[in-house]
């Protein structure tokens, strides 16, 4: 089965775990589209849900599809979040960013009762690291951002290359208006020290590793669709 394929029968899955009256953080990237497609037809078919999106890029496709959405300052709490990762381990952890969306999918997956990751099964890992680390940062100051990152990474015995993310020649620019820093730290053996390390830098705004947010995770391989719980 073609990763498309994969991508179509997840978001087909979580769109089956929806129930109606839900109110729905919707994530960002490619499955997390094909969630967004299968959740439009249960929408068509009835279901009623209000929905948050976690980039510009989502709330557009839910417009086009007749998504109900709500922004997280109306619906500020809400019951479920599924969304895409770029990386996850057997206990869950995410590295996510791959798109560039990490800030308001953190913000809107910790607003979350629950988080259910989707993903094909290639994107599970032993240890995360071999995806880039994205870290969203402030433009102000950005020299000496990727400085303090640098060294951050350093005290941990992670070195590797840091790059600002480009669109051709020009930076790539999140919604809320900063910058992408992809960390190329490798096998990162203690993310939640990685983590404090980073919230710790004033020019760092977020970073990608989502750490004891998801709460469940369905993998699609070639044999179908695999429930995983952290552990
Ligand atoms: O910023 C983007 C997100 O974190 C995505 O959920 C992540 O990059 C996975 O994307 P995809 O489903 O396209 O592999």
């Amino acid at each position: 089965m073609d990763a498309a394929s994969l991508k179509e029968k997840v978001g087909q899955a979580a769109a089956a775990e929806v129930e109606t009256g839900m109110r729905l953080g919707i994530g960002t990237g490619s499955t997390a589209e094909a969630f967004v497609r299968a959740l439009a037809v249960r929408v068509g078919e009835g279901l009623r849900i209000v929905g948050v999106p976690t980039s510009e890029r989502t709330a557009a496709l839910c417009r086009d599809l007749g998504v109900p959405l709500a922004t997280l300052e109306e619906v500020p709490e809400l019951d479920l979040t599924v969304d895409g990762a770029d990386e996850l381990d057997s206990r869950l952890r995410l590295v996510k960013g791959g798109g560039g969306a990490l800030l308001r999918e953190k913000i809107v997956a910790a607003a979350s009762a629950r988080m259910l990751v989707i993903a094909d099964a290639s994107k599970r890992v032993e240890s995360l690291g071999a995806f880039p680390l994205p870290i969203e940062v402030n433009g102000f100051g950005i020299v000496a951002s990727l400085i303090a990152i640098e060294k951050a990474g350093s005290l941990l015995g992670l070195t590797g290359c840091l790059a600002l993310r480009k669109i051709g020649e020009s930076p790539f620019v999140t919604d809320g208006g900063h910058l992408i820093v992809d960390a190329s730290f490798g096998r990162i053996p203690d993310p939640e020290a990685l983590s404090a390390a980073l919230h710790a830098i004033p020019g760092v705004v977020e970073h990608g590793l989502f750490l004891g947010l998801a709460s469940a995770a369905l993998l699609a391989g070639p044999d179908g669709i695999e429930h995983v719980a952290p552990h």
